[in-house]
């Protein structure tokens, strides 16, 4: 399969999982991160400019681990003191954006050092443009939770 066709059929089983609309979504990143290389705490979603735009804004973010780590290179959200640890072909899913598009601090999240192995992620990161009537609007939202079994349908 030519890769388009494979990275178009992971958007499509992305967009079903969340219910979300990858029309502006951004592309595939990858990242690699070797002995003691973290990314340290951070929100995805962007800050508003000097006349209170926010532009571009990641409504949700879609983390793919592509190995797994022996020791450390979890992902870490304290908020929810939720620790994920890769595992190869899962993937984490959460939201950045309230529902009235402010950020979400519940979101903080960071990489762990790694601590042994290498550490390779994609990330997807989904667009606040085009939600409008997708994304759901439920009283008690947890901020982050796991897609099971992502690993099994993601042929990746
Ligand atoms: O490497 C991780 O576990 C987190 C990566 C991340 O937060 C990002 O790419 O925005
Ligand atoms: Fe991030």
């Amino acid at each position: 399969m030519h890769e388009i066709e494979q990275l178009n059929k992971i958007s499509q089983r992305i967009a079903d999982a969340t219910k979300l609309s990858m029309e502006y979504a951004e592309v595939f990143q990858v990242a690699k991160y070797d002995y003691g290389e973290f990314y340290k705490y951070h929100y995805d979603f962007g800050r508003k400019d000097r006349n209170g735009y926010r532009s571009l804004n990641r409504v949700a973010t879609v983390l793919i681990y592509l190995s797994n780590v022996s020791k450390g290179g979890a992902t870490i959200f304290p908020a929810s003191k939720t620790i994920i640890r890769p595992e190869i072909r899962s993937a984490v899913f959460w939201l950045n954006l309230h529902e009235n598009g402010d950020g979400d601090k519940r979101s903080l999240h960071a990489g762990c050092p790694v601590l042994e192995g290498t550490k390779w992620i994609s990330t997807k990161w989904l667009h606040e443009e085009g939600q409008e009537f997708l994304r759901p609007c439920n009283l008690v939202q947890p901020p982050v939770w796991k897609i099971s079994h992502v690993e099994e349908k993601l042929n990746i």
